[in-house]
């Protein structure tokens, strides 16, 4: 219950009741404001909600909530004039760019003067903001939790440079949060609420990667039969994410250096060229000095793409960060029900602080995952670690890590041989086993033939 004076019904009028309400949901920071009528229908988006959705108000305003935001979680999250109210209660929001945004949805219904439910005011908040974890301790950006000063650095640079168009190179090993860099980099830009798209260049075949991402038109090589949109246009006002932009072939090196300097390019087969305006930013896991050294990559290409450099730790060099994901990871399980973890055994803590972690933050929610698979209780225990901890870390220690130049091949082309044996033909399996994403797993097996 709050309280005001006689007068602030005079006020009110005076002020309006608009203005307020924007500068309330202002003041509502990282929590996405946004006020329904009866029947779900979106008559106020903030400009946080924007923010936080990547979804613009002209999209939003007059639909119903559902069709805009995609919900699940604790409860029926849409059951509100009978709630009535509902505090931090913990859902997911699947997002038109295919991110799930872990969120606690706090609203409040209204009633006009004869009961009848009149709609709500309602504002989410990205999960990791609001738990009491993240109090001081830590930053945390667009869903990137850290306390290493060095990932620090990189969310300051994000901030820095998002106003602007400057292209970025993010470098760092596979699963060290390169895309979601990515992904906080465009929500923090003007783009915000045009489409972010994200491609790995290692996943696709020369010609497929050609056609993905500049497009195709009717005719243009066997089994085109129909026009084909590629991702630059299908980008056009937001942000394309290169992901490996060093296994790029020469030939289509030369094209992505055109758009990035005359704007715009030719469909494969086409004769006009398309004009485009597309952010890029660029990731890699290798040096891509050393790719231009080696003749494989060029040299004019690299310099328009790292103009800004971002280097993102891997996760054995910022131990700090591995307790933090940890809890943070265990929470969204929480959430889902099915078990509780409220402690973790020291014996299993201080394994999981001293694991090299080649797959990095991929790996640490593959190990969380697969305790709350195997485990039972409100304990998480040495047994429900998967097999490689229950190994000396000497043998983990030299596993390759995962898309690091410079592994060892033998020892690497034995860890996919071994994966591929566990998953026993399930490569989403025998992929995590490796530590690895599913695209750097194809790469590799392509690499050793297997
Ligand atoms: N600092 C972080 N805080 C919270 N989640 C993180 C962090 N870093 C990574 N993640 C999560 O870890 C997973 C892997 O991250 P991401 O896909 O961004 O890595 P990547 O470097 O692009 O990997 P790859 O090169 O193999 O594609 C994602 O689910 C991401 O949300």
């Amino acid at each position: 219950m709050s309280f005001s004076s006689a007068l602030f019904k005079t006020w009110l009028y005076r002020a309006g009741a608009e203005p307020l309400v924007e500068a309330l949901s202002d003041l509502a920071d990282s929590g996405a404001v946004f006020i329904v009528d009866a029947d779900s229908q979106i008559l106020f988006w903030s400009k946080s909600a924007e923010k936080l959705f990547g979804i613009g108000a002209e999209t939003a305003l007059g639909q119903p909530c559902h069709t805009v935001l995609h919900c699940d979680g604790e409860g029926d999250p849409c059951n509100l004039a009978e709630l009535r109210i509902i505090k931090s209660q913990g859902l997911n929001v699947h997002l038109p760019n295919g991110v799930t945004l872990p969120c606690y949805r706090t609203a409040r219904a209204f009633f006009d003067g004869n009961g009848v439910f009149v709609g709500a005011l309602e504002i989410v908040r990205p999960q990791t903001e609001s738990q009491p974890a993240s109090a001081g301790d830590h930053d945390s950006f667009h869903g990137i939790l850290t306390r290493d000063p060095l990932m620090r650095e990189a969310i300051a640079i994000i901030r820095n440079v998002a106003e602007t168009e400057v292209t970025v190179l993010i470098r760092g090993e596979s699963g060290t949060g390169k895309e979601i860099v990515a992904h906080a980099l465009h929500l923090e830009s003007p783009r915000h609420f045009q489409p972010f798209l994200a491609i790995n260049c290692a996943a696709l075949t020369p010609s497929l990667l050609e056609s993905e991402l500049f497009g195709h038109v009717k005719g243009a090589f066997t089994g085109a039969v129909r026009h084909h949109i590629g991702l630059f246009q299908r980008a056009n006002g937001g942000t394309l994410f290169l992901d490996e932009v060093a296994e790029l072939p020469l030939e289509l090196q030369a094209k992505l250096l055109r758009v990035l300097q005359e704007r715009n390019f030719i469909p494969v087969g086409g004769d006009a060229a398309v004009s485009v305006d597309v952010r890029i930013i660029a990731a890699t896991h290798r040096s891509l000095r050393e790719e231009v050294k080696a003749g494989r990559f060029r040299e004019d290409l690299m310099y328009r793409l790292r103009v800004v450099p971002i280097y993102l730790p891997p996760l054995r060099d910022r131990r700090q960060d591995i307790g933090l994901l940890l809890w943070h990871l265990i929470e969204r399980h929480n959430l889902q029900g099915r078990r509780r973890i409220d402690a973790i055994a020291p014996e299993a803590m201080r394994l999981l602080l001293d694991y090299p972690w080649p797959g990095n933050v991929r790996e640490l929610q593959n190990v969380v995952e697969y305790a709350f698979a195997v485990g039972r209780g409100s304990e998480m225990r040495l047994e429900e670690l998967p097999p490689e901890f229950r190994e000396p870390f000497g043998t983990a220690a030299k596993l390759p890590l995962a898309g690091q130049t410079g592994a060892r091949s033998g020892d690497e082309a034995g860890l996919i041989r071994e994966a591929l044996a566990q998953g026993g033909g399930n490569l989403e399996q025998a992929a995590r086993y490796a530590g690895m994403s599913r695209a750097t797993f194809w790469r590799k097996r392509r690499k050793y033939g297997l």
